[in-house]
């Protein structure tokens, strides 16, 4: 069946969006305890906002409407961009620190098939530091997340923008000559990449250093080793120093063992400056996570301010949360249910608002419209799912009155 246009993944259940919600709400409380505060942008943006300034998403990716004055609108593309040019026009300055998250949908043109233009990210923005320190605690908090998922077998890459642009700058391609460049690095291809470089009239040393650029991939000390040989310039040099800089302050997190190196890393996205990062979770072919540092993107809104995010993508994680089964079927279940007949009615309904009052979940049913076994009772209960919600009573159990179920469950959910 062809899926309805506009949705965001083929996971459209009550079950599935039960666990989506419990999978957006542990995302939200890892991000609350590094300190950030949830925010939102538009979800439509002029399209100049975008077209204007350099390193944004590609025009063609966006999807656009006309409003009614004829201007020409973009469903949010990306949420980094907007909250760097709200925090630019804020005249936020650098020593200022302000640290956001969100969950919001972004819309980008796909060109693959089966792939949805709308997307949830799950993101992080740090503005106003440039440090070692926080670049190692954006990433750490990255990992602290996947963790709290549940996942266990995921590796994070972390290349350098800076690094591979030093090297790129020096050969002066032409913008289709540097596109074509970064698609063969990026999938490793080696096997065109030489031949591609042999046409290109650059130094023979320039050459060498571009084309292993692919290999400086794996266990960080050895690319570190691989890289300091390649370093053609003080310029790259001191990139290499920030990647061992910021890998130092990850290892004191002792997330060490989560860190693969990848030199040829790029991102989708042409906003960053230094290091870039993107994170796999085994049998998912695509990156769920996408990040790095982008200095330069607020100069273009007027202030400059030093700045580090990145985002989940919450529907590949989703995906991957329930192919790896680690969902529970305890988050789907309620706490009560009542069932009870027909005439006692006002007292069933009385007591389910009192108890829902008291936080709890609860489900009420007339035995006489719903085909359940105690027909005979005046009231049940059961406990769908936790059972340490009340250890004392056993589920399904028949009470004569609704005032013996309000004393099983005296206080509110919380006070359990
Ligand atoms: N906006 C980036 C992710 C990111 C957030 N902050 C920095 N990078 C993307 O969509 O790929």
């Amino acid at each position: 069946m062809k899926p309805f246009i506009g949705d965001s993944n083929n996971n459209n259940s009550v079950r599935d969006f039960q666990i989506r919600e419990e999978l957006i709400s542990k995302l939200k409380n890892r991000f609350t305890t590094y300190g950030y505060k949830q925010i939102r942008t538009s979800t439509f943006e002029y399209y100049d906002l975008y077209s204007s300034i350099t390193g944004t998403v590609n025009p063609d990716d966006m999807i656009k409407v006309v409003d009614s004055t004829g201007k020409v609108l973009v469903l949010r593309p990306d949420v980094t961009i907007p909250i760097t040019r709200m925090a630019a026009s804020n005249k936020q300055s650098a020593s200022d620190k302000s640290r956001y998250f969100y969950v919001l949908d972004v819309f980008r043109q796909s060109y693959e098939k089966n792939t949805q233009k709308e997307s949830t990210q799950a993101g992080i923005e740090y503005l106003g530091n440039n440090s070692a320190e926080i670049d190692a605690e954006v990433i750490m908090l990255a990992i602290h997340t996947l963790k709290d998922i549940g996942f266990s077998n995921f590796k994070i890459e972390i290349g350098h923008a800076g690094f591979f642009k030093e090297l790129i700058t020096q050969a002066a391609l032409s913008s289709s000559e540097l596109a074509h460049l970064q698609t063969l690095i990026q999938s490793k291809n080696t096997a065109e990449i030489d031949p591609f470089l042999a046409e290109l009239s650059i130094p023979e040393s320039l050459r060498a250093a571009i084309s292993v650029i692919p290999m400086m991939y794996g266990d960080p000390k050895l690319v570190i080793e691989q890289a300091k040989m390649n370093c053609m310039n003080e310029n790259m040099q001191s990139k290499l120093q920030n990647l061992i800089d910021v890998f130092e302050v990850l290892k004191d997190y002792g997330a060490d063992d989560s860190i693969v190196f990848n030199l040829g890393l790029i991102n989708n996205m042409n906003y960053y400056s230094d290091i870039i990062f993107q994170g796999f979770i085994e049998q998912v072919g695509k990156p769920v996570l996408m990040g790095g540092r982008y200095d330069n993107l607020s100069k273009q809104y007027g202030t400059p301010l030093p700045a580090v995010g990145f985002a989940f993508e919450v529907d590949l994680m989703l995906d991957a949360l329930l192919q790896q089964g680690l969902s529970t079927e305890e988050d789907m279940q309620v706490d009560i249910i009542i069932y009870y007949v027909k005439q006692k009615q006002r007292d069933a309904l009385e007591t389910a608002y009192i108890l829902r009052d008291r936080g709890y979940q609860v489900l009420t049913f007339s035995t006489d419209s719903h085909n359940q076994n105690s027909v005979s009772a005046v009231w049940t209960i059961r406990y769908e799912t936790n059972q340490e919600l009340l250890s004392s009573a056993t589920s399904n159990q028949l009470l004569s009155d609704s005032h013996e179920l309000l004393r099983l469950f005296p206080g509110t959910k919380e006070d359990l």
